[in-house]
């Protein structure tokens, strides 16, 4: 073989392939710098990227820039990514790519179709598309060579691969587009009815800020997987693949050279995709912390005012977005390092591809018609590799930013909602409590309810009294089925509560908490919320006069129209509308968990009168259980069951108790010299 020494216009290529490489270095380089010197001026901290600061004072300077070398290079302590702040859901099972699109292709397989005409286009639009440089170069070469027919031919080809492509594209783009809106649509009614169904103890331990991230920015990230992801990664496997075969056919050696390439390229590409796919995870859950933030602090913006805390607040989320920014600083460093590797290896081929194939033209092994086809697929091939590495990567941040949203989608829905209870034919209103002991899941060690058993017959008006935090909430949310009893039972008429319907049951208790909270929807749709029985609108304002609402209710503007949330009304007004919502319903049992705290005496007074006058009709009477702290309110109670650390310490009447002169008559003593 003849060796050709290296012209001037080889080595220029080749100098100027290195130099435009470099660009991409230099700009990760600067970013890591100026990153770090931002640090080093900002932070007057201990430690700074794993460097103590004590440690990096003793050293000297040529140490001090080695060792920094060492640690922005790849692999080094910089690019460590720690998520010890956040839970990641180590324990959980990881998303794997196979994973997640099948989970896709369940939410999306009903439009099946609109998946396969997708790719269908897409196929049309890689083969015309890639079919149009070998045309290109045919027309150029055929016009050069004079052949007229033949350029003829090579033109009108050209049309209409150029037509082709170009109507497909659209097409393709759209139906993907498509795709990826009914994807997101069905991925959040999914997650939403998923989360619905929970347990109430999910949601003690889950954060509104951290799901209403997943329903929002999680589930948007997800769906790019079909509409943008997989589209590019397809078209560009295709016409990668496509113009791969078309230059091993044209010349082994030269196609091989380029393989190679694409080969170090894809393996670099894959550590990328892999380092991205971790770094999404965790901008995902700090987004998620900085939302919890956000949403906590305008919840609680009354509180932050009057303590003036608007500073701290601002710190607080600003650590957050401070976390988010280190995370995205090493994503753009790791951009850097990769568009320095495509950069390098592409002008690699392209230097390669000239050398190579200049010495071949002047060996007579192939003609400039070849080597300019070669020039233009393998520039096509190491374009594709790039693209199809640049969309992985975002392909792998997605599938890491759908791991939490697949989690949540995966959890069953809670017992109380698979299990199909029985349907009385009606509600007599006697409740038992049977040896019934509890703790929550979240404080496993501390017993809330510890063997509780007393019965309330029907209709009777049964007080819950004791001190706070001895467990009566708790009492009545074992009532109420938001939480299972530990071990004991809770008989209704008899029947173990959790052999009841739970729908049918719910139906036919009436519950108001203690801090009200109201949706923001006019008052009317407030009061009839969650009513099952058909009810018109003088059924409404019968509700509110009973819970002494109406009065106001009609003052404001636009009357039982007005549109109120949380923030618009005082706490007793909010208390009556929820008393009106549980009149309303008409209740065998009725919950009323300091129900009337709020309210002055004028109005406590006109409601304990209206559920004493309801409770007397011989069709309607009902079973009621009240908390109360302020014990004037319970006196005249059928029965008091006074309670301490989770256990019924006392019951009787109001003036039974006072004989017995023990934890009842002592708390109203104190409220009786409180007031004095
Ligand atoms: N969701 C929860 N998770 C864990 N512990 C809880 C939860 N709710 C209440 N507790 C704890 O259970 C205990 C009993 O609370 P509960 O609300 O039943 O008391 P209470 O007698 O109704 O108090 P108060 O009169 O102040 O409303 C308390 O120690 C409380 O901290």
């Amino acid at each position: 073989m003849v060796f050709y020494p290296w012209s001037l216009q080889t080595k220029i290529l080749f100098l100027c392939s290195v130099n435009i490489s470099t660009i991409g270095l230099w700009h990760c380089f600067f970013q890591v710098f100026n990153f770090n010197l931002e640090r080093f001026r900002c932070l007057n901290s201990a430690s700074i990227n794993g460097f103590p600061k004590a440690e990096t004072d003793s050293l000297g300077l040529r140490e001090k820039l080695v060792k920094w070398i060492r640690n922005v290079f790849p692999g080094g302590n910089w690019w460590r990514l720690s998520s010890e702040d956040v839970d990641v859901g180590a324990t959980a099972k990881p998303v794997t790519v196979v994973r997640a699109l099948h989970k896709m292709w369940e939410l999306i397989a009903d439009d099946g179709f609109l998946i396969f005409a997708a790719f269908t286009a897409l196929v049309v639009t890689a083969l015309s598309e890639i079919s149009i440089p070998h045309y290109l170069t045919a027309s150029i070469f055929s016009a050069q060579s004079s052949s007229i027919p033949v350029f003829h031919r090579n033109v009108r080809i050209l049309v209409v691969l150029c037509i082709i492509s170009g109507i497909c594209s659209g097409v393709r783009g759209c139906l993907f587009g498509l795709a990826n809106m009914i994807l997101v649509k069905r991925m959040r009614e999914k997650l939403y009815s998923t989360l619905l169904l929970q347990d109430i103890s999910f949601f003690d331990s889950e954060t509104v800020g951290d799901l209403t991230s997943r329903l929002g920015a999680d589930c948007q990230q997800v769906s790019r997987v079909i509409g943008n992801d997989l589209n590019l990664i397809l078209r560009n496997v295709l016409q990668g693949t496509g113009a791969l075969v078309y230059l091993l056919i044209l010349s082994l050696p030269l196609g091989m050279c380029t393989l190679t390439i694409c080969c170090a390229l894809f393996t670099i590409m894959l550590l990328y995709g892999q380092y991205q796919k971790k770094a999404a995870k965790l901008i995902q859950e700090y987004t998620a912390c900085a939302n919890e933030v956000a949403q906590e602090t305008f919840s609680l913006m009354r509180t932050v005012r009057v303590y003036g805390t608007e500073e701290q607040e601002l710190r607080r989320y600003a650590g957050w977005l401070g976390k988010l920014a280190d995370i995205a600083l090493r994503q753009s460093a790791a951009y850097g390092y990769w568009n320095f590797s495509f950069n390098t290896l592409y002008h690699s081929t392209q230097v390669i591809a000239v050398l190579v194939g200049g010495i071949s033209i002047l060996a007579g092994h192939i003609t400039a018609e070849q080597l300019t086809k070669f020039i233009l697929y393998s520039e096509w091939l190491i374009y594709s590799t790039w693209w199809v590495g640049d969309n992985l990567s975002s392909l792998m941040q997605s599938i890491g930013a759908s791991e939490k949203v697949f989690q949540l989608m995966d959890l069953g829905p809670s017992r109380q909602f698979i299990d199909k209870g029985a349907k009385l034919e009606g509600l007599a209103g006697r409740i038992e409590f049977v040896n019934a002991s509890f703790y929550y899941p979240s404080r496993v060690k501390v017993p809330v309810i510890q063997r509780i058993n007393f019965v309330v017959h029907p209709g009777e008006v049964v007080a819950l009294v004791g001190l706070s935090g001895s467990g009566k909430s708790t009492l009545v949310n074992l009532l109420l089925r938001l939480y299972e009893p530990t071990s004991g039972q809770i008989f209704i008429d008899g029947y173990p509560i959790k052999d009841l319907d739970i729908k049918w049951l719910r139906e036919r208790i009436g519950y108001v908490g203690q801090e009200p909270r109201l949706f923001r929807m006019d008052i009317s749709s407030n009061i009839r919320y969650g009513c099952s029985r058909d009810v018109n609108q003088q059924d409404v304002e019968w509700a509110a006069k009973g819970a002494a609402a109406h009065d106001f209710i009609s003052s404001l503007p636009n009357g039982y129209h007005t549109v109120v949330d949380d923030d618009l009304l005082s706490g007793g007004q909010k208390q009556r509308i929820a008393i009106a919502r549980a009149i309303l319903r008409d209740p065998d049992i009725l919950v009323l968990d300091e129900a009337t705290s709020a309210l002055d005496a004028e109005s406590e007074h006109n409601v304990k009168g209206v559920l004493r006058a309801v409770r007397r009709e011989a069709n309607s009477k009902r079973t009621v259980i009240v908390i109360a702290h302020r014990l004037s309110t319970i006196q005249a109670a059928d029965r008091i069951v006074v309670m301490e650390s989770g256990k019924v310490v006392e019951m009787g009447s109001h003036k039974e108790l006072l004989l017995k002169d023990g934890l009842y008559a002592r708390l109203t003593r104190r409220q009786a010299d409180a007031v004095a």
